[in-house]
């Protein structure tokens, strides 16, 4: 079940059952929490299934990939930007090829449950899914054929070169 409407359900009780002005978690579920007024994972993940990439704010996608690959971008994209062109660049950009669309993928989904209407929220998701399967593969055709995510992206900055005559 969402944590969404366990959330607003659950409210009042969770509030009232708070043992001190510090405890912030409350379980809804064997597996989801609500946390800061966010759903989270708890307890043993969910299996990596379809409806785990649908409903990518909840189960062990959601969780456990969303915060590694916070942090995993937080080093990975200034490295990648500060060391490009070097041997490490092709498998940095490989990495943040599939790293940005699919943290991007899970906060987004969080979005959705946030403030899509429910009876929206599975067609809202499926073309989500639609969408970071198309940037995936863009990017990975981007890396493998073409001058890579981040040559790309510095390219911007980098002043045209003159063709001589
Ligand atoms: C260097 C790159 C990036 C870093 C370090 C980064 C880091 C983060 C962090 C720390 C959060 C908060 C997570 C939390 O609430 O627990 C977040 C949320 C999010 N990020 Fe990123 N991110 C990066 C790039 C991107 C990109 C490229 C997208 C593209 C779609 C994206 C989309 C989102 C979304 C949708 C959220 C959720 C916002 C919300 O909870 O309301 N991020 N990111």
């Amino acid at each position: 079940m969402h944590c969404t409407a366990m959330a607003t359900r659950r409210a009042s009780s969770v509030l009232s059952s708070l043992p001190s002005s510090g405890a912030l978690l409350n379980r809804t579920s064997r597996t989801n929490a609500f946390l800061h007024g966010r759903c989270i994972s708890t307890g043993q993940p969910k299996k990596v299934n379809v409806q785990s990439l649908v409903e990518a704010d909840s189960g062990a996608v959601g969780t456990k990939f969303y915060h590694l690959s916070n942090t995993a971008l937080l080093v990975a994209a200034p490295l990648a930007l500060f060391l490009s062109p070097s041997p490490l660049t092709f498998p940095l950009d490989l990495f943040l090829g599939v790293a940005f669309p699919v943290h991007g993928h899970i906060g987004i989904n969080y979005i959705i449950s946030d403030y899509v209407p429910r009876a929206s929220r599975p067609l809202a998701r499926y073309v989500l899914l639609g969408a970071t399967t198309v940037t995936v593969l863009g990017l990975l055709k981007l890396n493998l054929s073409g001058p890579g995510l981040t040559e790309t992206y510095k390219s911007l900055w980098r002043a045209e070169k003159k063709e001589e005559a």
